[in-house]
């Protein structure tokens, strides 16, 4: 079985496969370089081997495995087989078997599977602990034994003292995140967690799991992860690559939409009333009505000029083109080429009857001179010329009914932009705007999509991230009680409906991995408040502390709070409204608590998804009264303590928050 002294020099033949790697990667290269085919497939091999030739050689040397396997007789397959598990696969000396096993690969699933009561196979399941690269302890479990005990190495892996990102959690992946992890890549999921049960985590391994499982099919599609903001990218954005996958796109959905719809930033922003009508599904409608509003019946005949000649479409034939076109709902713009491409052909068949041969320098030519019909009948339009129209108002009727006569005025520009350059677009519009691309031209889709904080998503992004995982799967991730935009989802059902997936599964992780029992207990008071119907929760975490203080100046007792939580380790997120920002942090450097590496002063707004080993809210009043949904707004600042959460407040607290302290 191994003593510590063993598997250390285990560590030792794993840091040579290492190596190995590394020199076989480089020397490929050279190979790659200069065995080229042709030379687009010389660049492509040459690019891989270099990129795992720099991954390998830039990979921070970490553990090289944190778990083992060993079966026993239980195991048909690998009975008497011992393997090592880690973030990657290390090869083995002369070819012989891998040193190391990838986490992703179908064995390794026993390590986080195997129980004492359904030991798969397994005799013992060993865990690692290391302190920086070196092994400092394991622990056993005999499985077939029926041993099985909470593990001290996962408890100290979960409550450790958060700072800087978010890190992988390969070593300590739980039963039930294993298996939305390892969901088949054709199933979409939708998975309902509280606040720290690793829905996060669990979407971005889910995305590591996929890739290795479906690398060639994924490489060409693409996966794409959606996240809320810039900041929560941030603090994602290195576990993927911590994992070896470097090739997904990570982005918010403002970002992905923009370079395809305006290429200028957004620099309007729409009153509460418009971004709802904005955001209602019925836009869907409106915006298809007023660009197919576009076509127009053909009044005359197609004439021609070919040399003396000149060819005719009589009216009604281009009647009959443009309408059966219509029927195909084929996209707006191949609709317009297939309109004239049936043009093109009536035109051809007039001329071999007259003996004509057409040669592809005809009908090049017969197809360039179509075209002022076709801008008369199914004109070629850009989104921005159809959502200018649509903005300026309704021409005389209110549109077809769609929205009432007031949703009308809402998003009708009070002064309309002189032309479509002078538009000044919102955010909303951006999704509007993607709404007519895609009616025109579809866009380009993903195999797979993973989209964060879905609860926040409106009926119309929705159907922009729908539109991107049409022929591909989702995972959605979200929590019903944290939505915090005036759309929020009010049930799974009908989002994943809208996301093109009525059939996802919905599935609820109940196990919360980062906020104490004690701030969990605090938090949930609000749920009744909340409206929304969500599954109770258990923290796995019994450790941490909770302080409620009120002060009479508010910027005096967070001053003291930051000063007093610098004396713990890991990070400190100072949350609050996001009007009180300036005001507190310009305290704290006032007091040389200055915001750097460890202290950091957050609007409640951008809060969502991040997390700090301790975390001071100040005023939770003002947080509730900031917004509409302030008070999931509060919910979601009250859970982003990993460690400690110090609430400082100086007037009474929302009425809707029940804390014994203030009850007495
Ligand atoms: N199995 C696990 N082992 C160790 N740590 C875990 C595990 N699952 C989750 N965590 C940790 O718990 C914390 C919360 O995880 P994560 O951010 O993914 O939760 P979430 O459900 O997305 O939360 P929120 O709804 O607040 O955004 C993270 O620090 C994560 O690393």
């Amino acid at each position: 079985m191994g003593t510590l002294d063993d598997e250390r020099q285990y560590v030792e033949r794993c840091k040579a496969g290492l190596r190995r790697m590394l020199e076989g990667a480089r020397d490929n290269v050279i190979i790659g370089e200069t065995v080229a085919g042709d030379r687009y497939s010389a660049e492509r091999l040459g690019r891989h081997l270099k990129s795992l030739a720099k991954e390998l050689s830039e990979e921070p040397e970490g553990p090289p495995f944190f778990g083992r396997l060993d079966f026993g007789a239980g195991s048909a397959e690998h009975r008497g087989r011992a393997y090592h598990i880690g973030r990657r696969h290390i090869t083995g000396e002369h070819g012989g078997p891998p040193v190391v096993i990838d986490w992703r690969a179908p064995v390794s699933r026993a390590f986080y599977r195997a129980s004492a009561r359904d030991p798969q196979g397994v005799a013992v399941r060993r865990r690692f602990g290391w302190s920086g690269t070196t092994l400092t302890s394991f622990e056993d479990e005999r499985l077939e034994r029926g041993e099985e005990g909470e593990s001290r190495i996962l408890a100290a892996e979960i409550e450790r003292p958060r700072v800087g990102p978010m890190r992988d959690i390969v070593a300590t992946i739980q039963p039930e995140q294993d298996d939305l992890v390892r969901a088949e890549l054709d199933t979409s999921i939708c998975v309902q967690g509280a606040p720290g049960t690793g829905k996060t985590a669990v979407g971005l391994h889910r995305a590591a799991y996929l890739l290795y499982a479906h690398r060639q099919r994924l490489e060409r599609s693409g996966v794409l992860v959606l996240g809320p903001n810039r900041a929560f990218l941030g603090y994602i954005s290195a576990v993927l690559p911590a994992l070896g996958e470097v090739d997904v796109e990570q982005t918010t959905l403002e970002r992905l939409l923009a370079p395809s719809t305006v290429p200028v930033p957004v620099t309007a922003a729409d009153s509460e009333a418009a971004a709802l009508v904005k955001h209602d599904v019925r836009m869907a409608g409106v915006l298809r009505g007023a660009l197919y509003r576009r076509i127009a019946k053909p009044v005359e005949p197609v004439a021609v000029a070919d040399g003396s000649y000149r060819w005719r479409v009589p009216e009604d034939e281009l009647r009959r083109i443009v309408d059966d076109t219509r029927r195909e709902s084929l996209p707006y713009g191949v609709g317009r080429e297939r309109v004239r491409a049936r043009i093109v052909a009536a035109i051809q068949r007039q001329a071999e009857a007259r003996g004509q041969t057409a040669g592809a320098a005809w009908t090049r030519k017969i197809s360039r001179a179509v075209t002022p019909f076709l801008d008369a009948v199914w004109p070629a339009v850009k989104p921005e010329e159809v959502l200018y129209e649509v903005l300026r108002g309704p021409a005389e009727s209110p549109g077809d009914g769609a929205l009432t006569e007031a949703e009308w005025e809402a998003i009708t520009w009070a002064r309309p932009p002189r032309s479509v350059k002078s538009a000044k677009w919102t955010t909303a519009d951006l999704v509007l705007l993607d709404e007519i691309a895609a009616l025109i031209e579809r866009p380009r889709g993903y195999g797979h999509v993973i989209v964060d904080e879905a609860q926040d998503l409106s009926p119309m992004e929705c159907r922009a991230v729908a539109r991107r995982a049409e022929h591909g799967s989702l995972t959605v991730l979200g929590d019903l009680a944290q939505g915090t935009t005036p759309w929020a989802a009010a049930s799974w059902p009908e989002r994943m409906a809208l996301l093109g997936k009525p059939d996802g599964q919905i599935i609820a992780l109940t196990t919360g991995f980062r906020v104490p029992a004690a701030v969990v207990e605090l938090a949930n008071t609000l749920l009744a408040a909340l409206g929304t119907q969500v599954p109770a929760t258990r923290s796995y975490r019994s450790d941490g502390r909770l302080r409620v203080t009120r002060v009479s100046v508010l910027e005096k007792g967070v001053v003291e709070a930051a000063r007093e939580a610098m004396a713990f380790e890991g990070s400190i997120g100072v949350i609050a409204a996001d009007a009180d920002v300036e005001a507190l942090a310009s305290a704290l450097r006032d007091e040389g608590l200055d915001a750097g590496e460890r202290l950091t002063v957050l609007p409640a707004s951008l809060a969502k998804g991040l997390e700090y080993d301790h975390v001071i809210l100040a005023e939770p009043a003002a947080v509730a009264e900031a917004e509409r949904r302030g008070l999931n707004r509060l919910y979601v600042a009250l859970t982003r303590a990993v460690s400690r959460l110090d609430v400082v407040h100086s007037r009474p607290l929302p009425p809707q928050l029940s804390h014994p302290t203030e009850a007495a």
